[in-house]
């Protein structure tokens, strides 16, 4: 039987040739193991990749990250979860009656126009309103608190819903494409069961919805890496951003420029967390994987590729504690697919064919039809310099953790 803390053990983290890239972490295909004792559940059903799919801005995405995740037969290696929509009183866990009502009427009323009403919601250009968005909220909300769900069962300690991860949501308005905050919503539950909880932020943008959510407690502590530059949105995230009263130091931002490659994240996003862990032994972790900081992504700011990715992600797991993995991010389509399919496998501990399989969507691999990701090559805007003292003050931020 495959214990945890071998599958994702330093030492089984080889690097090799692999046609992902330089440096691909190989793990022992599962097959060599008797039988899985890690149960890693997918948070899946028609519905949500359905309601995900008409999310302006990013359509059909959804249903290219599960369809190639399917193509690569990892469904088998996983226990398939049916969510449940999220009820009102659920989401008003974080989200005002004002603002809830207010998506619901969307969908009630036909052609109002809501245009004034909208955008005291944070509704219009960059999160269009459009009527299915309250039932999009209830199916995303309620994926997550389904995973949840499941880690304060112990039914499983690993949870993947790569249709979660909507870290800009204000209490009482929609931002950046984030209608609810699934996050916020996920975390408050698992405070029922857990004490520290660990909140991890890998998308290209700062995630200041659950940082604003947490940052006056320390019983949640989040680390957010992320592009910080003047004009780029959110524009919060600064390494002096570090939470308020009892949350002083409780809030972690790591902020970086245009350019940065895997060789310069990895190492620094993984020295930090495990500061963090060492000095906050948080009890469980929940991961947002938004993958528009990846190469190629039309964001054009860093230049990344999923093997950074899932190094941190790979670091987490090693730690052997119940730990929640959730989308975000992620507007060249295929790329995201590629990513956390990826990402996926490694859970697993299973080692993927270069060559896109044939599927659905294959065209949308063209022209190299392959699961790597070429390494970007935009100006890097991250010197040593700059990244170590980052790197100092942040880990001046965390020695104030008790
Ligand atoms: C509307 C979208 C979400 C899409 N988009 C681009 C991508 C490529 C084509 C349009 C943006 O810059 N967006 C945004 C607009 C305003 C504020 C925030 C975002 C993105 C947030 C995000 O990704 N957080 O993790
Ligand atoms: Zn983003």
């Amino acid at each position: 039987i495959e214990k945890r803390s071998d599958r994702y053990s330093n030492s089984n983290f080889k690097t090799s040739t692999d046609c992902l890239s330089k440096s691909t972490l190989v793990v022992p295909d599962s097959r060599e193991t008797t039988a899985e004792k890690i149960t890693v559940c997918y948070i899946y059903n028609p519905d949500l990749v359905e309601r995900s799919d008409e999310l302006p801005k990013i359509p059909m995405r959804a249903s290219m990250v599960h369809s190639l995740i399917e193509a690569y037969g990892l469904l088998k290696h996983m226990q398939v979860i049916s969510p449940s929509e999220a009820t009102l009183e659920d989401m008003k866990q974080f989200h005002t009656e004002d603002y809830l009502h207010f998506l619901g009427k969307i969908a009630d009323e036909d052609d109002e126009n809501f245009d004034e009403e909208s955008h005291q919601y944070g509704l219009g250009y960059d999160c269009p309103v459009y009527k299915e968005v309250y039932k999009l909220a209830c199916l995303v909300s309620g994926a997550t608190l389904k995973a949840v769900d499941i880690l304060i069962s112990s039914e499983a300690r690993i949870v993947i819903n790569w249709f979660g991860g909507w870290h800009h949501a204000k209490r009482d308005s929609a931002a950046g494409l984030c209608y609810v905050n699934d996050i916020v919503l996920g975390i408050q539950r698992l405070r029922q069961r857990f004490d520290r909880v660990l909140y991890v932020d890998l998308d290209l943008h700062h995630g200041d919805g659950v940082e604003d959510a947490f940052c006056t407690t320390n019983k949640v502590l989040t680390v957010s890496v992320h592009k910080h530059s003047p004009g780029f949105f959110p524009g919060t995230g600064s390494v002096t951003d570090v939470g308020v009263g009892k949350g002083k130091y409780y809030c972690v931002n790591i902020p970086l420029h245009d350019g940065i490659k895997d060789e310069q994240f990895v190492p620094l996003v993984c020295r930090i967390l495990t500061h963090v862990k060492d000095r906050y032994k948080p009890e469980v972790v929940v991961c947002q994987c938004g993958a528009d900081g990846i190469a190629g992504d039309p964001m054009e700011s860093f230049n990344l590729t999923p093997v950074a990715l899932m190094k941190c992600i790979y670091l987490l797991l090693s730690w052997n504690l119940p730990i929640m993995l959730l989308g975000g991010g992620g507007y060249n389509h295929a790329n995201t697919a590629r990513c956390w399919t990826y990402i996926t496998g490694v859970v697993l501990g299973r080692k993927l064919a270069c060559e896109i399989p044939d599927h659905k969507f294959l065209m949308e691999y063209g022209p190299d039809y392959e699961l790597q990701i070429e390494v970007g090559n935009m100006k890097n805007h991250n010197s040593n310099e700059y990244l170590q003292r980052v790197y100092r003050q942040v880990t001046e931020n965390i020695s104030h953790i008790v």
